[in-house]
């Protein structure tokens, strides 16, 4: 048996089409949705995935706002960039390009964003309002996965689901979405201090790996026809000596799982599909 592949690629390009039409609405009241981006520094991976999001935008309708400091900015630069978008009305919302250089605070950064125009849903703020069960701009990782199973029927009501790692932007947040009432997920939130990883995966009909560990989850750890979603992204160097992205997912899970999303053409386009979701719902709510 192989796994039927969740196509998050294809499942974003819907979601950019019906994004497409919500923008066209708001064009006839007079509003054209900003998402803005903020990147410090040269890093050739920040600088593509900074250009992949407003290609998006440009795909949409959405207007780009793109505000770029060298890679020895102070932090009084930075202030200043969010303090300028957070007054901007033509932007709705706006990201800050993580990883930041180290002698910059991100948690500060993070935390002078306007909670109502954080497109990554990473603000303190929304991150508490998740917890409290209101509904903030959610974390665009984490709603892209509950998003992407959604669409493809696979059920979340009182599914067993193992979920490995902990991080701020997904394991953290994803746990909090799947056990909303709305989502009715069982969720065992696993990462590194957990003793038996795999007598939890084995028991789960979901298995989410979002740990940043290449090859982590193999076709043992899985029960058959289980959905496995990979969320890792690890940059290595392969034996051509060339980089290249791989994922927390051994290949072979693909002969044991029922349905898999992959890495790459899964998780990726969805997360950029929800930024813009998010901002396209800013828009819509803000007048
Ligand atoms: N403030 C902030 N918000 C982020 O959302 C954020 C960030 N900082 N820093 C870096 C990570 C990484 N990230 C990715 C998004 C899409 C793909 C993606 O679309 N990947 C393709 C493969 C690469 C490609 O083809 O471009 C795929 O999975 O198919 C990957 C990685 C967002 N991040």
């Amino acid at each position: 048996m192989t796994a039927t592949i969740l196509d998050g690629k294809a499942t974003a390009a819907e979601i950019k089409d019906e994004l497409r039409a919500r923008v066209k609405a708001l064009a006839e009241r007079g509003i054209t949705p900003g998402l803005g981006t903020v990147l410090v520094g040269e890093d050739p991976g920040s600088q593509a995935y900074v250009n992949g999001k407003h290609r998006d935008c440009a795909e949409v309708g959405i207007a780009s706002i793109r505000r770029e400091l060298p890679a020895d900015a102070t932090q009084e630069q930075l202030d200043a960039v969010l303090t300028e978008l957070n007054a901007d009305p033509g932007c709705h919302g706006y990201i800050v390009q993580l990883p930041l250089p180290a002698q910059l605070d991100t948690q500060r950064a993070l935390e002078m964003i306007d909670p109502e125009k954080d497109a990554d849903g990473l603000h303190p703020v929304n991150l508490g309002r998740l917890v409290l069960g209101y509904d903030p701009p959610l974390p665009c990782t984490p709603r892209g996965i509950v998003e992407l199973l959604r669409r493809h029927d696979v059920p979340l009501r009182g599914a067993k689901v193992a979920l490995v790692g902990r991080g701020n932007t997904v394991g953290r947040p994803l746990g909090l979405l799947l056990t909303r009432r709305s989502e009715n997920a069982t969720v065992t939130l696993c990462h590194t201090g957990t003793l038996d990883l795999a007598a939890h995966t084995r028991e789960a009909d979901i298995v989410i790996v979002a740990a940043g560990v290449p090859g982590l989850l193999t076709a043992d750890m899985v029960t058959p026809g289980a959905t496995v979603v990979d969320v890792g992204i690890t940059r290595v160097i392969g034996a051509d000596g060339k980089g290249r992205y791989t994922g927390d997912v051994d290949p072979e899970v693909a002969e044991v799982a029922g349905k898999l999303v992959p890495m790459p053409g899964g998780v990726g386009p969805m997360t950029r599909a929800m930024l813009l979701t998010n901002v396209v719902e800013r828009a819509e709510g803000q007048h």
